[in-house]
């Protein structure tokens, strides 16, 4: 009975997770959503930021402490191992339900563009997040949302967690997933101000968190392999050569 729970409840996270990813690409495209990022009545500028920015912390909060291998080893002494990773997939994706409802927008113009410049943005826009829900499966789709667990769970396997990989994406850059989220935040053909916040906030927490957590979290983790990944492949832009010799 506890099995078929885990697996009900870890299923449940996924479908969350699911709607808030795919209601994700509606709301900062504005598109196919009611409530989108530049959507709704407009409240005083300072309210709204101030709104806004608490919003993108709690969120940033969540994720910083969840995510960290103290927080996991101290949170499974009171929860199944198994349905840790769905119990962190589903508060990330309350959490973005909360900032799709709550969201303050904030509609002064920062850039305007029509056209071939509009196309070439959408274009990107859509990018972005294909290389997002590519990336996932290129580390391991279903171990890092929390499905694998509580399947190896039900069948009385030993849990399993992403394996490091340097693969496809994983070869050009770090962090992928990363890179695909920041094209599609600043892929915009009209940019408002709440848009550029979102963008600017959510680019910032990204670049500081990889750096200075989760790469932390892999060099300890990976030890010497992670330091040559480091050493050879570009952190999130594609600039530099991938060389030879980094395992
Ligand atoms: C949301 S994913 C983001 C991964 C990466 N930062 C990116 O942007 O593509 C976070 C999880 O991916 C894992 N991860 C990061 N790089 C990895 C790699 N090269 N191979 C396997 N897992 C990785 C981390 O340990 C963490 O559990």
């Amino acid at each position: 009975m506890k099995k078929v729970l885990v697996i009900l409840y870890g299923i449940i996270a996924y479908v969350v997770f699911l709607a808030a990813f795919l209601y994700a690409v509606g709301f900062v495209g504005n598109m196919f959503v009611p409530k989108t990022i530049d959507s709704g009545e407009e409240i005083p500028i300072l309210t709204a930021l101030l709104i806004n920015v608490a919003l993108l912390s709690l969120f940033a909060l969540q994720h910083s402490v969840m995510a960290r291998p103290a927080f996991k080893k101290w949170f499974t002494q009171y929860i199944n191992p198994a349905i840790e990773r769905s119990t962190y997939v589903l508060l990330t994706s309350l959490l973005l339900l909360l900032i799709y409802w709550k969201w303050q927008p904030m509609a002064t113009i920062v850039w305007e563009t029509e056209n071939a410049a509009a196309v070439v943005l959408t274009i990107l826009f859509f990018s972005g997040w294909a290389i997002v829900f590519l990336s996932t499966f290129m580390i391991s789709h279903f171990e890092l949302f929390g499905l694998t667990q509580i399947f190896q769970n039900f069948k009385e396997q030993s849990l399993t967690y992403p394996k490091f990989q340097v693969n496809w994406f994983y070869k050009l850059v770090r962090h992928p997933i990363m890179l695909g989220f920041i094209i599609a935040f600043w892929s915009a053909p009209t940019m408002t101000t709440g848009h550029f916040l979102f963008a600017g906030v959510t680019t910032a927490y990204i670049l500081v968190a990889v750096k200075f957590l989760e790469e932390k979290d892999l060099k300890k983790l990976i030890g010497k392999d992670y330091e040559t990944y480091q050493k050879n492949v570009p952190m999130i832009l594609p600039l530099t050569k991938f060389k030879k010799g980094c395992k």
